[in-house]
Formats: structure tokens, C-alpha cells, sequence
């Protein structure tokens, strides 16, 4: 599990630490400069005669940004720093020196003993190194981007046509540490080296586009006080095998969980085919459609019973537009049983219009930006899919807080808000995911899983949002298995669950009986 820590979290358990002189810049630099090292090693073959540029704000973050280069140096790496406020970390700053790396500076005023430099003369420096170490800024950030002359040089770096290796020190500056924001100038990372936890920006869209890969670095702050909860969580593969419904010895279809799909339509079969593939596919106990196209839907998967009963949990509006009359009772009939005896759901698609006023968490909404966006603005909010996609986390955070349910929004990382603060971002999936269907075979998924689970759901309600983040990292797991490295299609992503969920208990040492 990766878990992200704020900026006043991590403020908090830095402070009684520095106050009894544990050397954390020490450790932050130390550990930069090895994994900074590393890299050269894997890209040049060897470390000694690398150049190196140090971007420095006037903070802690170039702190360690110029006590890693001042390390870099006394390995024998050419090691330049750019300093680019008129304050400066002294000792950072000391140690470069003394260590035989070169200083300029592109702040106004320059500042005692450093040559001033123009923004392009200081971006060409980087256009020639091996890699660009970014410490302008940290979890200090305001936000609204890298600001002044170090938000030009910013810029410049980020533009340069043959982009050298950049490392984030501690976070690619410019990025809403907190909130997964970008708004202004942000230099992309090839690597981001991280100290004590990841930070919510690095797991949350848009920012965590910029991450590149993440190394997360043990300082010595310890963990969250009790009860805290970390801001943002990524479930991996161990704690995803651990929420996966295992059948034992004595288990049934029923107590495996029975799934009911109303799904497609007469218009839109294949939907009604790919939910309840991905849900028999992902181990549901037995499946049931409603609808007006069982047959279509049996001939795919001869397992699915056509036909009303009893459920543990729903999959609603795969393929179903709300206007079809039929489709629109059946879901509206069968929400009363979520309401009134706890079943579960996942609410997709066309059914996203007919949601209830309010519900429970055990009712899981997975609409994709444009759909949550339309959701809000019916519930009164003032937000447009653009909107959705540059703060997905908030605008999840405000349809839980106004529905009551537990919101799945789809993207390319996909963001989960439930109850008691829960918050799940999952990058499990190849951006060849981004097809017709593939929503449908999450929607299964999801359902097979609440089914399986639904006892657990009711006594721990934040479980839920759990569930949600597991079936997102199956359903991408699935993709890159159904086809490494190129196009799937959703029928194949459905094919490829139960050898993906086999693997992810193997890895994880929880096969079934
Ligand atoms: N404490 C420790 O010993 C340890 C700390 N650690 C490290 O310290 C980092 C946090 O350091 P920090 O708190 O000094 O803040 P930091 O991110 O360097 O930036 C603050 C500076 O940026 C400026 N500024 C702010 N916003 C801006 C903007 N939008 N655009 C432009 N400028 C802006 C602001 O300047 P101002 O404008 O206010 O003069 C201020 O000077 C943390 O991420 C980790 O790397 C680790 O080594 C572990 C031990
Ligand atoms: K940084």
C-alpha cells in the first residue's frame, strides 16, 4: 500500500525530530544522492565525470537538492547549481562549494559571491547535463505553480527540445503538493524521490502525471499519530489480494454472493454481455440479468440466469439509457431493496440519473468526469467536466458528501471518495484502456466483488471504498494481461480476470482451497 501523507502530516512529525537534532536533511540528501547516483550508473554506466544540474529554491527543499549535489560532487560528478531565489540554504549552499561545484544564480539581486546568470544561459547549463536534480520547491509550495524568475527557468527546462533526466526532489516543484493540482509552470519528472511518504499530488491527477516513477524514501518520521488517516492511499497488489471475497471448502453460490446485472438494451446489447462476463469472470457465486436482452446475453455466458430473485448486490445502467421504460422501472424497483435491505450497488452509466436522493455507502457511483460533472450540477454544484478533471479528488469528495454513496470516478488514474474520508487513486491501467466496453467490465467486477464482501460491508462501511480501488486495480492488471503492451478490447479484458485475480492471490500467497 502507498500512502500519502500532507504537507502539515509530515510538517508535524518533522517538527519534534528537528528539535532533538535528528539530521533528516542528512538522510533526504544522502538517500537523493544515491538514487541520483543510480541513475547515472543505469543511463551512463558509470557516475564519475556525469554533470549535474541542481535547480535550488530558497528552501529546505534545495537544501537537499544542494547537500545531493555536493555528495554527487565529492563522487566526481561535474556539479553545477542554479540558484534561483535571493535566499539560499546556507549550508546546502556552503557545502556545494566547498565540494568543487559551481554556483550561479538567476535571481535578482544576485546575492553575495553568486554570478547572475539569464534564465536561457541557466537553462542551456541543463540542456547539457545527465540529469537535472529539481529542488525548487517542496511541500512548501503555495501553490498556483512555480512563481517568479524560478517559474521561467521552469518553463525554459521543461521546454528544451532534448530534455535531460530530471529528479524531483521530494516533488516536482510547482505541483499542488496537497491536492494533485497544476496551474501553472511544473517541471515533468523522469523519478521522484520522496521523503517519509508519498504526498497526496503524487498519486492524484492531473499532477501525478508528472511524477515519473516514485521512490519513497524512510527518513525516521515514524507513522501517523493514532487514528490519523493517511490524505490519499494506492492499494498494491498484497492489499488487493487481501480484500479479494476466497471461497473455502464450504462455500456455495450463495454465500459467494449472487450478482443481479440490469444492464443494455435492445440498442445496446453488448453491455448487458461484457457486465455480466466480467462479473462470472471475476468469481461471483451466480449472476442474474434483467432485461430485454437475456437471450443475447446467454448465448455469451450460459452460466447467467435470466430472471428476478434474490441478490446481495447490483450492477445497474451498463448500456442503458433512461429513457428506455423498461430498464428504468427495473432499476427504480430494484433500488428499493438497496434502500431497504442493505443491498449493494454499483450505479453506472444511464443509471447514474436515476439515483435515489440519498443513499448508503454500500452504493458505489462510477461515473467518468463528464458524467459526474452532469451529476453535480444536477445536485447543484457549478462544475463542468473540465472542472472534474483538474480536481478529481474534491469534486468526488462533494458527490459522496451529497449523495451519501461512495464514488468511483473513472480516469486514466482513477479516484475513490467514501465514507470517513476515504480516498483511493489507482494507475493500474495501460492508457489502451480507454475504450468502448471497458466501463462495463469494471462495472462487473465491482459487483462480483460487493457480493462477495456484502456481509463485511455493513460493519465497516469505509470497506467499501476499498472494494472500489481493488476492482480498479484488477480491471487494469486485466488489461495489461490481456494484451502487453498494445490495443485490448473489453471482451478480452473480461477474458483475461480470472487468470489475473489467480496471479494476484499467488503473488500475494492467498490461493483458494
Ligand atoms: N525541515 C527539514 O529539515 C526537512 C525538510 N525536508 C525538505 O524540505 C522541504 C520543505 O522545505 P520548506 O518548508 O523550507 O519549503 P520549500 O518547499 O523548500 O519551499 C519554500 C520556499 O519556496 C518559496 N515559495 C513557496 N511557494 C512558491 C511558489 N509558488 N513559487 C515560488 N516560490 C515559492 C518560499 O519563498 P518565499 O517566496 O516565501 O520567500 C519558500 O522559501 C521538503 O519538501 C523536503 O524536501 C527534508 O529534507 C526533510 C527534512
Ligand atoms: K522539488
Amino acid at each position: 500500500m502507498r500512502v500519502a501523507w500532507t504537507s502539515d502530516q509530515v510538517r508535524a512529525l518533522e517538527e519534534p525530530l528537528l528539535a532533538a537534532g535528528v539530521p533528516l536533511m542528512e538522510r533526504a540528501s544522502f538517500a537523493l544522492a544515491v538514487h541520483v547516483a543510480g541513475v547515472l550508473r543505469e543511463r551512463r554506466g558509470r557516475v564519475g565525470g556525469a554533470r549535474a544540474v541542481v535547480l535550488a529554491g530558497g528552501g529546505n527543499n534545495g537544501g537537499d537538492a544542494l547537500h545531493a549535489g555536493a555528495l554527487l560532487a565529492g563522487r566526481g560528478v561535474e556539479v553545477w547549481a542554479v540558484t534561483t531565489s535571493a535566499r539560499v540554504h546556507a549550508a546546502g549552499l556552503a557545502a556545494v562549494r566547498a565540494a568543487g561545484g559551481r554556483v550561479v544564480t538567476v535571481a535578482d539581486p544576485e546575492g553575495p559571491d553568486v554570478r547572475r546568470v539569464p534564465v536561457d544561459e541557466a537553462a542551456a547549463l541543463a540542456a547539457r547535463a545527465d540529469v537535472v536534480l529539481d529542488g525548487v520547491l517542496g511541500i512548501g509550495a503555495r501553490g498556483g505553480g512555480v512563481g517568479g524568475v524560478a517559474g521561467a527557468l521552469v518553463s525554459a527546462v521543461g521546454a528544451l527540445p532534448d530534455r535531460p533526466f530530471v529528479v524531483a526532489v521530494d516533488v516536482p516543484s510547482g505541483i499542488g503538493v496537497d491536492d494533485g493540482t497544476r496551474s501553472g509552470p511544473v517541471l515533468d519528472a523522469d523519478l521522484t524521490v520522496t521523503f517519509g511518504a508519498a504526498k497526496p499530488g503524487l498519486l492524484l491527477p492531473p499532477a501525478a502525471r508528472s511524477v515519473g516513477r516514485v521512490e519513497v524514501v524512510d527518513i525516521g518520521l515514524g507513522g501517523l499519530p493514532e487514528g490519523a488517516r493517511p490524505h490519499v492511499v494506492r492499494l498494491e497488489v498484497p492489499d488487493a489480494a487481501a480484500l479479494w471475497p476466497v471461497p473455502v471448502a464450504a462455500s456455495h453460490k450463495y454465500t459467494r454472493g449472487v450478482v443481479g446485472v440490469v444492464a443494455g438494451t435492445r440498442s445496446y446489447p453488448g453491455a448487458a454481455v461484457l457486465a455480466t462476463t466480467a462479473a462470472v469472470r471475476s468469481g461471483a457465486g451466480m449472476v442474474r440479468y434483467l432485461g430485454d436482452v437475456g437471450e443475447t446475453v446467454v448465448a455469451h455466458r450460459p452460466e447467467v440466469v435470466v430472471g428476478p430473485g434474490r441478490v446481495q448486490s447490483w450492477v445497474f445502467g451498463p448500456g442503458v439509457s433512461p429513457d428506455d421504460a423498461g430498464q428504468r422501472r427495473r432499476i427504480e424497483f430494484a433500488f428499493e431493496g438497496v434502500l431497504q435491505r442493505g443491498e449493494a450497488a454499483v450505479v453506472d452509466a444511464g443509471a447514474l440519473e436515476l439515483l435515489p436522493r440519498h443513499v448508503g455507502p454500500h452504493v458505489v457511483l462510477t461515473p467518468h468526469a463528464g458524467e459526474l460533472a452532469r451529476l453535480l450540477t444536477r445536485l447543484g454544484a457549478d462544475v463542468d467536466r473540465a472542472g472534474v478533471e483538474a480536481e478529481p479528488l474534491r469534486w468526488a469528495r462533494l458527490a459522496h458528501e451529497r449523495t451519501g454513496a461512495t464514488v468511483l470516478l473513472k480516469g486514466g488514474v482513477t479516484v475513490v471518495a467514501g465514507r470517513g474520508g476515504a480516498a483511493y487513486a489507482q494507475a493500474d491501467a495501460p492508457a489502451w484502456l480507454a475504450t468502448a466496453g471497458a466501463g462495463d467490465v469494471l462495472a462487473g467486477i465491482l459487483g462480483a466483488l460487493l457480493a462477495g464482501r456484502v456481509d463485511d460491508l455493513h460493519d465497516d462501511a469505509s470497506l467499501v471504498a476499498a472494494l472500489a480501488a481493488t476492482a480498479a486495480l484488477v480491471h487494469g492488471r486485466a488489461a495489461h494481461r490481456a494484451n502487453p503492451g498494445g490495443p485490448v478490447d473489453a471482451a478480452a479484458v473480461a477474458d483475461a480476470l480470472p487468470g489475473t485475480i489467480a496471479d494476484l492471490l499467488r503473488e500475494a500467497g492467498t490461493l483458494a482451497p
